[in-house]
């Protein structure tokens, strides 16, 4: 793989002759392949070699077929990148998450760092996940959804809209969009679309990111700001800009030497630099920062609304929902149109802000829709953490039956009646069939469903272990 000069040139500069060799041959190796499992889901694997800074983070000898797992489908793990589970770091060094947290993940497609942060946050925190590309939001939605947790909002805004909501977040993750270097060997197309313009234009554009959303930063409240790339600008530069104009302090954190993590300092503000030579993982820049406090508190609205955005559901509706989810009272059901949704009680007025100000795409947990007088349970509901599973008749598929359900191919297990069955592999619910006869009527979504023609041999695939 040939790359630029300019880049060549700069990363030689950046870690001298030696270094910049092993560097290089290390971005012909193949990149490793990790996932972080959904511990509320699955258990740990513990044959699989961790990644060091991250608790539910392995890595993987082979890369296998994922879209043939339907435990993947499931929400049991989520593929990512080892590298940005860096953030688990921050979150763990730098905040209190014990605590209830508003918590903002500006640039969330896929889903990686939106998962990893709804894993953290305890749960009466609020995750609002954002994506400002609508097509690119209704994939974080899935993610979301598939993950479970119950307690985040996905919306698709521009970052200036979040003006509209001051001092508002305790902690903010912008994981901006970047010129792409640490991605270079993972996508060789990064590479043709790189330019020295281009990293300029990316630098000014992560500036603009961050001037919009700082003021829906609390006072005292943390920045996690993390790049792909290596170059100076869109990084360190960045942060220290930051940190002249708006009074950042820079939050340092902990690194174990074994970790191959290199710290960099620019003007007091100090960032983590992740190079494939040095550790298991593609390129990654991150850096923290606390917001600091005004003098005087601003008071921000916290007085009671009048009018909610958010309607609850009618007592009818929620009656018959109400036995769905483990722990039913903790929660606030809602409905929107056809759709009933569960809030947590305690996340309650927080969603109803964020609802107020911004475009909310998916929201909790998607329990049913309304027809007539009947109730179709939803798929937002099957992938729940807090499923009372007790309350409904499931069905465990082999691993022929699970494929072809996700391809949304009509399925038919010889039961009759006329129920909603839940449809399970290895013990994992992957969503809802209803039965008319004995026929089942496939009601796995129809964009979530897997396009890929299914090879004549299927190997278990299945990753992990409930
Ligand atoms: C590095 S990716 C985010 C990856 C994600 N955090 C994860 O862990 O899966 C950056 C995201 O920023 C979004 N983006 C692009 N332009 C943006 C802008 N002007 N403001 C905010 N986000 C933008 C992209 O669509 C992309 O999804």
């Amino acid at each position: 793989m040939q790359y630029p000069k300019t880049f060549t040139d700069r990363m030689q500069r950046m870690l001298g002759e030696e270094e910049f060799s092993t560097f290089l041959e290390a971005l012909q190796q193949a990149p490793p392949v990790s996932i972080r499992i959904n511990k509320a889901k699955a258990t740990q694997l513990p044959g699989l070699q961790p990644v060091p800074w991250s608790e539910t983070g392995y890595y993987l000898p082979t890369r296998p077929s994922f879209t043939l797992d339907p435990t993947l489908h499931a929400g049991a793990y989520y593929v990512q990148e080892a590298s940005s589970m860096f953030v688990e770091q921050a979150l763990r060094q730098a905040v209190d998450l014990e605590e209830p947290l508003q918590v903002l993940d500006l640039c969330g497609a896929p889903g990686g760092k939106s998962t990893l942060l709804a894993s953290l946050i305890s749960a009466d925190s609020l995750l609002v996940s954002n994506e400002v590309i609508r097509s690119r939001a209704s994939i974080l939605a899935e993610n979301v959804a598939k993950w479970g947790s119950g307690n985040v909002l996905v919306t698709s805004n521009d970052p200036r809209d979040f003006g509209r909501l001051p001092d508002f977040f305790d902690v903010m993750v912008v994981d901006a969009p970047c010129s792409g270097e640490g991605m270079f060997r993972k996508d060789p197309q990064a590479v043709g679309e790189w330019s020295e313009e281009n990293v300029n234009l990316c630098a000014q554009r992560q500036q603009r990111i961050l001037l919009d959303v700082w003021e829906a930063l609390k006072p005292g409240g943390v920045l996690i700001y993390s790049t792909c790339t290596w170059n100076e600008q869109e990084n360190e530069a960045n942060m220290a800009w930051l940190s002249e104009q708006e009074g950042a302090e820079s939050i340092n954190l902990a690194l174990q030497p074994e970790w191959g993590v290199v710290p960099s300092q620019l003007k007091g503000v100090e960032g983590y630099r992740f190079y494939p030579h040095r550790v298991q993982g593609e390129g990654f820049f991150m850096a923290v920062v606390r917001k600091a406090v005004r003098e005087e508190a601003i008071s921000h609205g916290k007085s009671r609304k009048k009018k909610y955005k958010l309607s609850i559901a009618g007592k009818k509706e929620q009656a018959l929902v109400a036995d769905w989810l483990q722990r039913p009272g903790q929660y606030t059901f809602v409905q929107h149109g056809e759709k009933i949704s569960a809030i947590p009680e305690n996340i309650f007025e927080a969603a109803d802000e964020v609802y107020q100000h911004l475009y909310v795409l998916y929201a909790g947990t998607e329990l049913a829709e309304v027809y007539g007088k009947k109730l179709k349970p939803l798929q937002g509901l099957a992938l729940s953490q807090y499923l009372d599973r007790s309350v409904f008749t499931s069905a465990e598929l082999n691993l022929e039956q699970a494929l072809r359900y996700l391809r949304k191919e009509d399925t038919c297990l010889g039961t009759s009646g006329n129920d909603w069955l839940l449809l399970e592999y290895k013990g994992l619910p992957l969503g809802w069939a209803k039965q008319i006869g004995n026929r089942l009527n496939n009601y796995y979504p129809k964009e979530w469903r897997i396009r890929m023609e299914l090879p004549a041999a299927l190997p278990d695939a299945s990753l992990v272990i409930r």
